[in-house]
């Protein structure tokens, strides 16, 4: 199988750099799949879980023409416990038939131990008796550097091992970023640190396409700083989310690609999954239309 990062070169290459989020939302759902799967609470969230399941998965038959990778969030089906779960799995598979490259976007980050549980659960699965049955089965997986080097190295080494990804958390989108992540040490902020570790932990890993599997967050919405960091970290795939509904706009994210047209992909979620009212009847139309729309402005 080719690297993560060769899949992903290849994927941009046939059909432009953007990523289209699944965040589902219950109350945002077209009002036919609501009513189709009626909800009776008291039990559990298992026909709510069957609606995330069909919208999800309608979604990817939408946009499959015009995006090559796909980032379900995990939080969403979270919220719907166990069915949401199976809901998430069932999606992430057939993503996976569809030729999609996956991104499990659940920001995991513990002390080394426990994260080595996340990573497996992200790749390859839990080893028993020298076999391993899949659960997410995710070509890469976001996690959060907070704890430092030696709780990111079980990701590092589970994605090496499985041929995945992972892409670090380094400047995110939300308003209230800087927090600590613009805190300045040692002459820089702390954002640039965990730039250049990204940067050092990458360099073994890198592809025929030149850039590797360990990939990097930077927020959209902040246009400042993506310059800055494409500039620090130039063989690293760049996740850019806060395109669309966050307001960065296709112009904010040029300057994430490297000259050869690779390099960063651009998340949109609400932007093209939830573009209609519950109630349009044309809704489908709306979101072949939203995701038509971001692949020409992000591949101009
Ligand atoms: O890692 C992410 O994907 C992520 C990082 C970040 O800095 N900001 C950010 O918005 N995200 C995720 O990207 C998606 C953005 O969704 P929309 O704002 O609806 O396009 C959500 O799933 C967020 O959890």
């Amino acid at each position: 199988m080719p690297s993560f990062s060769d899949r992903l070169a290849a994927a941009v290459r046939a059909k432009g750099p953007l990523c289209v989020g699944i965040d589902p939302r219950w109350e945002a759902l077209p009002r036919a799949i609501r009513e189709r799967h009626r909800v009776v609470l008291g039990a559990d969230y298992q026909s709510a879980a069957w609606a995330f399941a069909e919208f999800g998965q309608r979604v990817l038959e939408l946009v499959v023409p015009y995006c090559g990778i796909v980032k379900p969030q995990a939080a969403f089906f979270e919220l719907f416990g166990p069915p949401g779960m199976v809901a998430l799995q069932t999606l992430l598979a057939r993503a996976r038939r569809m030729n999609l490259v996956t991104i499990l976007d659940a920001k995991r980050g513990d002390i080394a131990s426990t994260a080595t549980a996340y990573a497996d659960a992200a790749f390859t699965g839990c080893a028993i008796d020298g076999s391993t049955l899949p659960v997410w089965d995710a070509d890469a997986l976001t996690i959060n550097p907070y704890l430092g080097r030696d709780a990111v190295e079980p990701f590092l080494t589970a994605a090496k091992k499985g041929d995945r990804g992972v892409f670090v958390l380094v400047r995110t989108s939300n308003p209230g970023a800087g927090l600590f992540q613009d805190l300045v040490c040692n002459g820089k902020p702390v954002y640039r640190h965990v730039a250049e570790e990204v940067a050092r932990w990458n360099a073994p890993t890198r592809g025929e396409s030149g850039l590797g599997d360990v990939g990097a967050v930077v927020g959209a919405t902040h246009p400042r700083e993506l310059v800055e960091l494409r500039a620090a970290m130039p063989d690293v795939w760049l996740l850019v989310p806060g395109y669309g509904a966050q307001g960065g706009t296709a112009a904010d994210v040029k300057a994430a690609y490297r000259p050869d047209g690779l390099g960063a992909i651009v998340n949109s979620s609400r932007g093209v999954t939830f573009p209609f009212q519950p109630d349009d009847r044309d809704w489908e139309a709306q979101i072949v239309a939203a995701a038509q729309k971001a692949q020409a402005e992000l591949r101009a």
